[in-house]
């Protein structure tokens, strides 16, 4: 299958508010697939949702062929076992060594000696370049660091997606650009399929193959970064060139101004 995850006109409402009304978008399998649009537009509700920690009202999500709305608990489990969620909060364990946060998933969730999953944190400490900090705790570590041994613990299992809630929020450039190629190395090395939902349009455009963008509870565009730089779409440009005048408008849904202004109310 080319895609491994394909979202399928998802409705999706909390309380009364409709979040999602018609969603959908698919991730090709072995790609970096970016997610942006404004603010609020919903893209951790979409992570959520793909990893069953939320269920849509109408739709699909197929996940290596499993409708995820649908599963029961045990499949839902077994699943989730094969994706791996990183937050931007994605804290350690501050009382664990970086060395026993990356080995903490592998200890939960297999039977496998310590040799073994010593050597497994340590190839997995390689591929983020802090082989040599296992002894550290995350109190030690600068926070690029720090995310970067999130990262290493959210690989530890070998899951087959991998989804990054904003993951350059509060860095440096510097450790940003070394994030950015990370997730760009890690996807092709280890054969993932990633998901990257992101405000910084020119990191991610840069390592993204397939682009979505969420305006007005819909995906409005996706494709490849070529194809949405090119497009006409004017909720696409306004988005991409960061203009503040657009389609998406400043003001959040409101009563008009001088409604509410004169009617007393709060
Ligand atoms: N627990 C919740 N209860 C009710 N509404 C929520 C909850 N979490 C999120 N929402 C609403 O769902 C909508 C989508 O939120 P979500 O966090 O997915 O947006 P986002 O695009 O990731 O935003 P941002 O880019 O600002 O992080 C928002 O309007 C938000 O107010």
């Amino acid at each position: 299958m080319e895609n491994l995850v394909e979202v399928n006109d998802i409705h999706f409402k909390r309380g009364d508010k409709a979040i999602y009304q018609g969603v959908s978008l698919v991730v090709p399998r072995g790609k970096v697939t970016a997610v942006m649009g404004p603010s609020g537009c919903g893209k951790t509700t979409l992570l959520r949702l793909i990893g069953g920690q939320l269920k849509p009202q109408q739709g699909t999500i197929n996940f290596a062929g499993m409708n995820i709305p649908s599963l029961g608990r045990g499949a839902l489990y077994e699943a989730r076992k094969r994706m791996s969620m990183l937050f931007q909060s994605g804290a350690l364990f501050s009382d664990m060594t970086v060395f026993d946060n990356v080995a903490f998933p592998i200890r939960e969730h297999t039977n496998l000696p310590e040799n073994i999953i010593a050597t497994i944190v340590k190839m997995k400490l390689e591929a983020v370049g802090l082989r040599g900090a296992g002894s550290l705790f995350p109190g030690e570590l600068s926070g690029g660091m720090a995310r970067r041994a999130a990262l290493a613990r959210s690989i530890a299992l070998d899951p087959e997606l991998i989804m990054y809630d904003e993951p350059f929020a509060g860095q440096d450039p510097i450790s940003m650009g070394m994030l950015v190629k990370l997730i760009k190395e890690l996807n092709h090395t280890l054969g993932l399929t990633s998901i990257v939902v992101s405000h910084d349009i020119h990191e991610v455009m840069s390592i993204a193959d397939h682009v979505a963008i969420m305006a007005n509870q819909r995906v409005v565009a996706q494709g490849s970064p070529e194809e949405l730089k090119a497009s006409d779409n004017p909720l696409v440009q306004q988005f991409l060139n960061g203009d503040a005048d657009g389609p998406v408008p400043f003001h959040y849904g409101a009563t008009p101004y001088h409604e509410d202004l004169l009617g007393g109310s709060r």
